[in-house]
C-alpha cells in the first residue's frame, strides 16, 4: 500500500522536526578507530548525529558503547593511537571542522563548543584559584583582563548559582564540594561563551539531589543563553528528563533515534526495550534491578551482521548475516528510526531484510564518493521525499 522507501534514503535521513534548519552541529559517516598491534577496534563506526539551535540531544548506551570517543572525536580530543578517519565529517555551523590542526581546534574549544566532563577535577586546576583559572579563560579567549575580568568571573559564578561568589573566587577546586566543583566548570566553560555545549556524564558521580540541581542549571542556561547541548548519559531516567531527541548508542553504532516522548512511549529497537526494562522502579515488584545479559562486545571487526543479536530476545537467523541500517520504523514516524532487521514496520520479515542488505550495498558503494558537500544535498532531497 505505501510506496517503497528509496535505497538512497538509509544514512543521510537528516535527524529532527527541523529539516530545511541547518543543524549547529552536523556528524555525518563518523569512524573512529584505535589501532593496537592485534587488532583495529572501531570505537564509533559510522554514526549520523545532528543538533539544533537550542535543543538538547542525548546519546544514551551502555558503558563501552562508544559515547565518550565520540565526544571526544568532535572535540579534536582523540589521542593515539585512536584515529577519527577522513570519511568522517563533522561540520560546526556549516564548517567542516575534521582535519583542523591544533590551533584551530584550540579555538574551536575556547569559543564555539564547550565540553563538561564526568569528573570536574578533570578540568580544574588544583593548584590555582578558581577564580584564576575563569580569570584566565577570560583573558584567552575572550581578551577580558583587569578589573573587567574579576567582575566578569563573579557574575559567571552568580549565573551557576554558586554563592558568595566573589569569596569563593579565592578559593581552590578542593575546597569546593563536588556539585559546587561541577558548577565552576560549567562557569568557567561559559566564559568561552560556547554555542554548543557537550556533556560527558556530568552529573554520574554527583548523588540524585545535586545531579537534579546542575541538570536544572543547565536547562535554565539553555534557555537564557540559547546554547545547544549534546547530553551524553547511561541514565534513560536522565535522557527523559532533560532531551528533546535521542540517540542510542551500541558497539560503535547508532542503533536507534527517536524525539524523547516517542522513544519512550514506543522503542523500536529490542536494545532500547532492553534500556528502558533496566530503569530503576520500572519493576515495583522485583527486588532484583533488570538488566540486560550479557556485555557491550568490542567492535574489532567491520559489522556485517547486529552487534546486539547475540543478547538480543528477538534475534532470528538472519540478524547473524545482515547488517541493520537505520530505517524509519514505520510510515508515521518519520523522525523515528531503528537499525534493526524488524523494521520497517510495514513490510514482511522478508521484505525487510531485503531491504537492509540493499540499504547496505549502497552504502558501501556510495561512501567513499560521497563529498561532504554532497551528502548534505542528498539529505535535503530525502527529507523532502521521504515526508
Ligand atoms: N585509548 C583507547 N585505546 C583503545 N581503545 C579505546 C581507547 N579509548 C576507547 N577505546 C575503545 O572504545 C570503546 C568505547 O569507549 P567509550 O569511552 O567511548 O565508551 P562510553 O560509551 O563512553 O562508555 P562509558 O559509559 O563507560 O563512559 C571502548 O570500549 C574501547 O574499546
Ligand atoms: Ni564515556
Amino acid at each position: 500500500m505505501s510506496a517503497p522507501l528509496s535505497d538512497d534514503d538509509a544514512e543521510t535521513v537528516p535527524d529532527g522536526r527541523r529539516s530545511g534548519e541547518q543543524p549547529i552541529l552536523s556528524v555525518r559517516n563518523l569512524q573512529t578507530v584505535f589501532r593496537t598491534d592485534r587488532e583495529t577496534i572501531r570505537a564509533v563506526d559510522g554514526i549520523d548525529l545532528d543538533l539544533y539551535e537550542g535543543e538538547t540531544v542525548g546519546l544514551v548506551g551502555e558503558s563501552g558503547s562508544g559515547k565518550s570517543v565520540t565526544a571526544r572525536s568532535i572535540m579534536g580530543l582523540v589521542e593515539e593511537p585512536g584515529e577519527v578517519l577522513p570519511e568522517s565529517s563533522i561540520r560546526f555551523k556549516g564548517e567542516e571542522i575534521t582535519g583542523y590542526d591544533t590551533a584551530q581546534y584550540q579555538e574551536l574549544r575556547g569559543s564555539g563548543i564547550g565540553m563538561i566532563f564526568q569528573d570536574p577535577l578533570s578540568s580544574l586546576n588544583p593548584v590555582f584559584t578558581v577564580g584564576n583559572q575563569i580569570r584566565e579563560a577570560l583573558k584567552v579567549n575572550r581578551g577580558i583582563t583587569g578589573e573587567e575580568a574579576r567582575e566578569t568571573a563573579i557574575d559567571l559564578l552568580e549565573s551557576v548559582q554558586i554563592p558568595d561568589a566573589a569569596r569563593r573566587l579565592g578559593e581552590y577546586p578542593h575546597e569546593f564540594s563536588g556539585g559546587m566543583r561541577q558548577r565552576a566548570v560549567i562557569a568557567m566553560m561559559l566564559a568561552c561563551d560556547p554555542e554548543v555545549l557537550i556533556c560527558d556524564e556530568p552529573t554520574t558521580a554527583l548523588d540524585v539531589t545535586i545531579q537534579a540541581q546542575i541538570l536544572e542549571l543547565l536547562s535554565d542556561l539553555q534557555d537564557e543563553r540559547g546554547l545547544s547541548i549534546l547530553f551524553i548519559t547511561h541514565d534513560m531516567g536522565v535522557i527523559a528528563d532533560i532531551t528533546d531527541r535521542v540517540n542510542v548508542m551500541y558497539a560503535g553504532e547508532i542503533v536507534e533515534k527517536a524525539p524523547t516522548e516517542e522513544l519512550f512511549a514506543s522503542p523500536r529497537h529490542p536494545y532500547t526495550e532492553g534500556l528502558l526494562e533496566a530503569i530503576p522502579g520500572q519493576h515495583a515488584d522485583e527486588d532484583r534491578l533488570r538488566t540486560i545479559e550479557g556485555e557491550v562486545p568490542t567492535p574489532n571487526e567491520a559489522a556485517t551482521h547486529c552487534r546486539f543479536a547475540p543478547r538480543c530476545p528477538k534475534a532470528f537467523e538472519e540478524c547473524e548475516a545482515v547488517h541493520p541500517e537505520l530505517v524509519e520504523v514505520d510510515e508515521s514516524a518519520a523522525d523515528h528510526t531503528a537499525a534493526c532487521l524488524l523494521y520497517p514496520e510495514q513490510m514482511t520479515t522478508g521484505e525487510a531484510v531485503a531491504h537492509h542488505e540493499r540499504l547496505g550495498e549502497a552504502r558501501e558503494d556510495g561512501d567513499g564518493s560521497t563529498a561532504p558537500g554532497e551528502a548534505d544535498e542528498d539529505v535535503a532531497a530525502d527529507g523532502g521525499d521521504s515526508r
